[in-house]
């Protein structure tokens, strides 16, 4: 059986990926930098810092399949990705307040045995609630805004700003498994096997 490498730091993705393929695989934090690129739309940054954290992982550990991703939020033409401080996840609350938000997940599924690279964007559209200045900052004082695209968390307390959910709700929370599986067969990795193998 191939190594399998989840190329991430998020306590989310890991619990998705288990999820999907079991404790088939080991996670190894890449040390990429995401830096904003000028000039590129939504989609292509979270791609770019997808394949920027899956190539790092990759070049360390030939002959794996490594897994990586990213996710953005796109709202009103704007890219927001995890606040820098309080006062950003206040802004970004603010502005994403009502409205219809896209979640854009850059997935990476990289095969460094035979130099293969296959990439997708995931798209999820999701309604967010109206809610009051005195909510947002109550919210804000939950923590849980930092560290997540867009200062929410569909799969916490941040359930109650979202009315409505479009497309994988996993892709949200930072890894769109339905895609994920498609990818890992593409590369000949059989999650249904993977499954069968750890139980
Ligand atoms: C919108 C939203 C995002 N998020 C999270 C998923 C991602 O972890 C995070 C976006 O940041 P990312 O830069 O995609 O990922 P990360 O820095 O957490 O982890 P790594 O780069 O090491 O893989 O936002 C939620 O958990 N819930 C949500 O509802």
């Amino acid at each position: 059986m191939r190594r399998i490498i989840l190329a991430s730091s998020s306590p989310r993705r890991r619990e998705l990926l288990k999820q999907l393929i079991g404790d088939n695989f080991e996670i190894i934090p890449s040390v990429y930098n995401e830096i904003m690129i000028e000039g590129l739309d939504s989609a292509s940054q979270a791609l770019q810092h997808a394949l920027g954290k899956g190539r790092d992982v990759a070049a360390k550990y030939p002959d794996s399949v490594i897994i990586a991703a990213d996710t953005v939020v796109l709202c009103d033409g704007k890219l927001l990705g995890k606040p820098a401080c309080k006062e950003d996840a206040m802004s970004m609350l603010e502005m994403i307040n009502r409205r219809a938000v896209a979640v854009l997940t850059g997935i990476v599924v990289i095969d460094s045995g035979k130099g293969i690279e296959n990439t997708d964007i995931v798209s999820t559209q999701v309604r967010m609630a109206n809610i009051s200045r005195k909510e947002i900052t109550a919210y804000l004082k939950t923590g849980e805004p930092m560290g997540k695209a867009g200062a929410f968390a569909i799969q916490g307390f941040g359930a109650v700003l979202v009315e409505k959910v479009e497309g994988d709700f996993f892709n949200v929370v930072g890894l769109p498994l339905f895609r994920l599986s498609q990818m890992l067969k593409n590369i000949g990795v059989d999650v249904f096997e993977l499954m069968q193998a750890d139980s």
